[in-house]
C-alpha cells in the first residue's frame, strides 16, 4: 500500500517533509497540500513535481477522499484545530510540535482520541528517533552505569531570530522535556527556572540564558541549560550520571583536523543539520506504522505531558519558585502505542 498524504502548511519544515517523503522515503506520496500563502503551496507542487491537488484550506485536505493521512506543519496555534478535525475524520495525523499551544488543548485532543477508540496522532518530537539519543538510551537501559541519579543537559543555538516571550522554554526546551522523560522512562514532579546573567546578544526584553531544573517521580534531578544566542554553534549536550558511571550523548560525527598545532572538530550551526537523519527515521517509521494502523512514536499523551511541563516551567520562571508539575496517570489506552516503539 502507498500511503496518500495531505500536508497542511508548506513553510520551512512542511517543505522539508514533502521533499523527504517524495525523494528519500518509501511507502508514501503527497497527494494534497494547502497553505494560507497559496503561492507557497503552488511553488512546492511545481518545484517538487508533485502529483498533488492544492486545496483552499486544511479542512478540505482532511476531508479529501483520496487522503489517507495528514501532516500538520502550519503555525503552532493552528495545530489543535487540524489535529482535532483529523481525529473527527478518523485519519492518522502527524503533527509538528506543539500538539496544541495549551495543555487544555492537548487534553481535548487526548479525550477526542479516547472517544474515537484508538490513538491516531503522532507528535513531531524527532529526538526520540535520533541515533545518538537511541544509543544513549540503550546504555541507560542496560544498567551499565547503574540507576540514573542526575542529568545535565544543554540546548544551545547561535541566535534566536523571531523568538519572543518564553519561546526558549515553550518552543525549544520542549524537545528536552519530551526526550528526557523518554530517556529515563519517568515523569516530572516539579520545575524551577533560574535566570543567569543575561547575554548582551539577547533581543531587547528577552531573558537568555535560562536554567530549567526538573525533578522526576523517581527523584532524578535534571538541569537543562537553554542558551539560544550562544553565538558559536548549535550544540545539544546531555550527560546522564548514574550510580556507577556516566553516559554522554555522542557528538555528531565530524572530521578531527590536526593543523597548525591545533586539534579541532567542526561544530554544527543549524538545528536542521543536527537532526537531519532523525527526521528521516521519524517520518519513515510513521509511514510504516500508519500503514499497519498503529501509532508507534510520541503520542497525543506525550504532547499533553510536555504542554503541562512547559506551562509549569513558564509559571516557575514568573514566580521564581519551585512549581509542581501535576501529570495524571497515563491512561491504559496509551500504554500499547507507547510500548510498541521501544
Ligand atoms: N520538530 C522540529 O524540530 C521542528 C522544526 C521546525 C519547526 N517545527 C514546528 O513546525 C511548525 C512550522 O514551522 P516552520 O518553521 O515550518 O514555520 P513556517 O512559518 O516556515 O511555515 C509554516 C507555514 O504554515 C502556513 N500556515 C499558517 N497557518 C496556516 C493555516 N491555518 N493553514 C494552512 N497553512 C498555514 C504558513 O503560511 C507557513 O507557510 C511550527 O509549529 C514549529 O514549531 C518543528
Ligand atoms: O523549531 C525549532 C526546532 O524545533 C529546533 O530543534 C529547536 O532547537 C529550535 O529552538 C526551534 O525553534
Amino acid at each position: 500500500m502507498i500511503l496518500r498524504i495531505g500536508v497542511i502548511g508548506t513553510g520551512a519544515i512542511g517543505q522539508d517533509h514533502i521533499r523527504r517523503i517524495t525523494h528519500s522515503l518509501q511507502g508514501a506520496e503527497i497527494v494534497a497540500v494547502t497553505d494560507v500563502n497559496a503561492e507557497l503551496a503552488n511553488k512546492v507542487v511545481k518545484e517538487e513535481k508533485l502529483n498533488a491537488e492544492i486545496y483552499g484550506n486544511g479542512h478540505e485536505v482532511i476531508e479529501a477522499d483520496n487522503v489517507d493521512a495528514i501532516i500538520v506543519t502550519s503555525w503552532g496555534p493552528t495545530h489543535e484545530e487540524f489535529v482535532f478535525a483529523s481525529i473527527s475524520a478518523g485519519k492518522y495525523v502527524f503533527c509538528e510540535k506543539p500538539l496544541a499551544t495549551t495543555a487544555k488543548g492537548c487534553k481535548r485532543i487526548v479525550e477526542a482520541e479516547e472517544a474515537h477508540g484508538k490513538p491516531l496522532t503522532q507528535v513531531g518530537f524527532m529526538r526520540r528517533f535520533d541515533r545518538s539519543y537511541r544509543q544513549l538510551k540503550k546504555i541507560v537501559d542496560s544498567g551499565k552505569i547503574g540507576e540514573a541519579l542526575m542529568v545535565h543537559s544543554a540546548h544551545r543555538a547561535p541566535e534566536a531570530p523571531g523568538f519572543s516571550g518564553d519561546m526558549a522554554l515553550t518552543d525549544s526546551l520542549v524537545h528536552e522535556m519530551d526526550v528526557l522523560r523518554w530517556l529515563l522512562d519517568d515523569d516530572y514532579v516539579s520545575a524551577q527556572v533560574l535566570l543567569p546573567k543575561r547575554t548582551r546578544f539577547a533581543a531587547e526584553g528577552l531573558q537568555d540564558p535560562h536554567i530549567l531544573l526538573l525533578e522526576t517521580k523517581k527523584g532524578i534531578r535534571i538541569s537543562v541549560e537553554s542558551f539560544v544566542n550562544c553565538q558559536y554553534g548549535y550544540d545539544i549536550q546531555c550527560q546522564v550520571v548514574g550510580e556507577m558511571g556516566t553516559a554522554n550523548l555522542p557528538e555528531p560525527a565530524s572530521v578531527a583536523i590536526r593543523s597548525e598545532a591545533n586539534l579541532s572538530n567542526e561544530i554544527l550551526v543549524d538545528w536542521k543539520d543536527r537532526f537531519i537523519d532523525s527526521y528521516d527515521v521519524e517520518l519513515q517509521e510513521w509511514i510504516y506504522s500508519t500503514i499497519k494502523g498503529e501509532v508507534s512514536g510520541p503520542t497525543a499523551w506525550d504532547g499533553f505531558v510536555v504542554a503541562v511541563t512547559a506551562d509549569a516551567s513558564v509559571e516557575a520562571k514568573k514566580s521564581q519558585k519551585i512549581e509542581p508539575i501535576s501529570i495524571p496517570e497515563r491512561p491504559d489506552f496509551y500504554s500499547k502505542s507507547h510500548v510498541l516503539h521501544y
